[in-house]
């Protein structure tokens, strides 16, 4: 077999991407010897970092070459199939010693060479080993660096009562708590926890004992960001809001603050994927929190780290069982991996446990029952779970009950636990669920996705935007007040799709929606009235983001169309022409995937009809979550689901 005219032949039937080919033309021509398998293992790396992974996984790839490159693609035709060589035959066609001729290769051996080699086990490219390099060294370092308010071994009694204060005296276990004490002791911390679960309660009170305990008399700079512009907003003006709560002596110290995206944080350049801040140009910050950091990929989280000024503290919050990022990474799940398990050092637990409150008695000593539990130390945790020194999962949702409806529903998929999850399918699909507690969340199973049962349920959802656009701002105190009333209603209601082609995917669900809200007089592409739509591209000259929704309003009979967005500062809008946007979609329906970050009074997640490799139960999980009070899962066959739940995304990677 010629293997580069085999690679050929897959990159003309779709199976790899131009910039996959690319390369392992260019590190053919490069190479005198052995030039044909190693330019085909460059190949397949960059195809798997196509596909999210920041390297190739090598001991996989030996154990199971299908399911490793996911080749053939899923959609792969009959003719394909024909013309091109399988994975397992390109892999045979490489030869057994092709691993020790890769180590002695120049393409991975020489200085800056285009490949990586790590040990036997993964193949990089250069530059997504260089990311993770730099993310391991910035943390271990910033991990090290102790503060002066935990300088001495056991935590002081001024930090216990800030803590109490802040928390209330307690006898028993609060995982916010220490959280906050933990973060005290170190330059970067992860608080993560599902919907609900008090990271940002947390965060807050966290900020007030770091300003509290400022080492000088100056205020910290505090810089607050997220990866798209949506999770900034909510990160504002949720931080903002729980800030009001404080006791007064601690909103002296801790004032509002302002959330960008982590682009706005680093500062774009024009035609580079460089930032203006770098470590030559570092951020002015003390402290820098990034939520929804589930979404933050290997090469912004290099950006990020490479940007902070050693002595700054990164605390990153987030869902570690939701979606990872659609670029190449997976760095919060990594980071917690064991994190249910806790893994602390016995060393690190006595000092936590010191900063429980003391026992009621007087006695310094905190209560048992306010103690880590025993069985999440472990006496090899510094050594082998170095994060998770600085890790808290928060594990009690204030918003979603565990025993109810859309929690419930949340924590049997993300547990994998098929087996109330089938009873329940059963029960919905036939209409016979009685348990009260499950009331929120509902299961439509259709054989069509134009069925008429979902038509029903998305003319029900969208009436009240329906009924807000035709009374126009003449029922309102001003045009201002109409347009609030419009982007909050269009956050009651929201149709998300697993996929974003076929049948059942975001675009067809989108024409649906379109013809069964308006009729045939307008297609889902067109500037009509009342379509909403979401930002596709990053859009500086306008200042709008990638995830920005918006909806397409006209105020009076003679005034143009304009797309209704929120502005940047509170409360404001912005009423731009639709002349002016170029990157944007139908948004009566988007991916699980674009939906992150944001939340729906009534989602309603929609399952393709047929298995596929993209249908985990991280996408389930997210879509689900996404529900503020009401959830209905809409899908052609409930085994599906059940399918999708025992399917785990498995990204690569050497972080930990
Ligand atoms: N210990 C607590 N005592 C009282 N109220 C709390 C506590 N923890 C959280 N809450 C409240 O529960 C609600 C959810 O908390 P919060 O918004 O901090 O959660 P979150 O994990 O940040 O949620 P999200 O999923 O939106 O990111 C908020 O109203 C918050 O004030």
């Amino acid at each position: 077999m010629q293997l580069m005219s085999s690679l050929r032949t897959w990159y003309e039937h779709g199976w790899l991407r131009a910039i996959d080919l690319s390369l392992a033309e260019y590190i053919y021509t490069k190479l005198e010897q052995d030039a044909e398998p190693v330019a085909v293992l460059a190949a397949l790396v960059s195809h798997q970092l196509g596909r999210g992974h920041p390297c190739l996984e090598l001991e996989q790839l030996r154990a199971d070459v299908t399911a490793t490159l996911q080749l053939p693609p899923e959609h792969a035709s009959s003719e394909s199939l024909r013309a091109c060589a399988s994975a397992q035959q390109m892999i045979a066609e490489l030869g057994t010693d092709i691993w020790t001729k890769l180590a002695d290769s120049a393409a991975v051996s020489e200085a800056n060479s285009p490949l990586v080699l790590q040990g036997q086990e993964r193949l990089y490219l250069r530059r997504y080993w260089d990311y993770e390099q730099q993310i391991k060294r910035d943390l271990f370092a910033r991990m090290e660096r102790h503060y002066p308010v935990a300088s001495e071994p056991v935590a002081s009694d001024e930090l216990r009562e800030t803590l109490d204060d802040l928390f209330g005296r307690s006898g028993s276990l609060s995982w916010q708590r220490l959280a906050c004490a933990m973060a005290v002791r170190s330059g970067f911390t992860i608080i993560t926890g599902g919907p609900g679960t008090g990271k940002t309660y947390t965060v807050v009170r966290l900020l007030a004992t770091l300003q509290q305990h400022r080492p000088s008399a100056e205020p910290l700079r505090i810089r607050l960001a997220a990866p798209t512009g949506k999770a900034a907003k909510r990160m504002e003006d949720s931080i903002n809001e729980e800030i009001k709560r404080l006791p007064a002596r601690y909103t002296e110290v801790l004032t509002e603050n302002q959330a960008v995206t982590l682009h706005r944080l680093l500062g774009t350049r024009a035609r580079s994927r460089a930032f203006r801040h770098n470590a030559g140009n570092p951020l002015l910050a003390d402290v820098v929190i990034i939520d929804e950091a589930s979404m933050v990929d290997i090469e912004m989280m290099a950006a990020i780290t490479a940007a902070l000024p050693p002595d700054a503290r990164l605390i990153l919050l987030g869902d570690k069982d939701q979606l990872a990022s659609v670029e190449a990474g997976a760095v919060l799940g990594q980071l917690c991996e064991g994190a249910e398990n806790g893994h602390y050092a016995p060393e690190l637990a006595t000092w936590l446990d010191a900063t429980q409150s003391e026992h009621a008695s007087g006695d310094d000593k905190p209560e048992q029952s306010a103690q880590l539990p025993r069985k999440l130390l472990d006496e090899q945790g510094k050594q082998q779970w170095p994060y998770l020194q600085h890790t808290v999962m928060l594990r009690e949702s204030r918003r979603f009950k565990a025993e109810e409806g859309i929690g419930k529903l949340a924590t049997e998929i993300n547990q994998q636990q098929t087996t109330w999850l089938s009873e329940w399918l059963r029960d919905a699909s036939q209409g016979q669920v009685t348990d009260s507690k499950l009331a929120n969340i509902q299961f439509l199973q259709i054989r069509k996705s134009s069925a008429d049962s979902l038509k029903k349920l998305v003319l029900a959802g969208y009436q009240p935007l329906q009924e807000l656009l035709q009374a126009g701002p003449a029922a309102f105190t001003d045009v201002t007040a109409w347009g609030e009333a419009l982007l909050q209603q269009l956050e009651q209601f929201q149709l998300l799709a697993a996929l974003r082609r076929g049948d059942w995917g975001m675009q067809r669900l989108n024409e649906l929606a379109t013809l069964w809200l308006h009729g045939d007089r307008v297609t889902s592409e067109q500037w009509f009235v009342g379509r909403p739509v979401m930002i596709t591209h990053n859009d500086y000259s306008l200042d709008l983001r990638n995830g920005d929704i918006g909806i397409v309003v006209q105020a009076s009979p003679d005034e143009p169309p304009r797309v209704l967005f929120r502005g940047h500062k509170k409360g404001s809008l912005r009423w731009l022409l639709p002349s002016r946007l170029t990157h944007v979609e139908t948004a009566y329906a988007m991916t699980i995937h674009k939906s992150q970050g944001s939340e729906f009074t009534h989602t309603v997640v929609v399952v393709p009809d047929h298995d596929t490799p993209l249908l985990t139960k991280e996408l389930l999980y997210t879509g689900i979550t996404r529900a503020r009070e009401q959830l209905t899962l809409v899908c052609a066959e409930p085994k599906l689901v059940l399918q999708a739940t025992q399917r785990q995304i498995e990204r690569g990677g050497g972080l930990t």
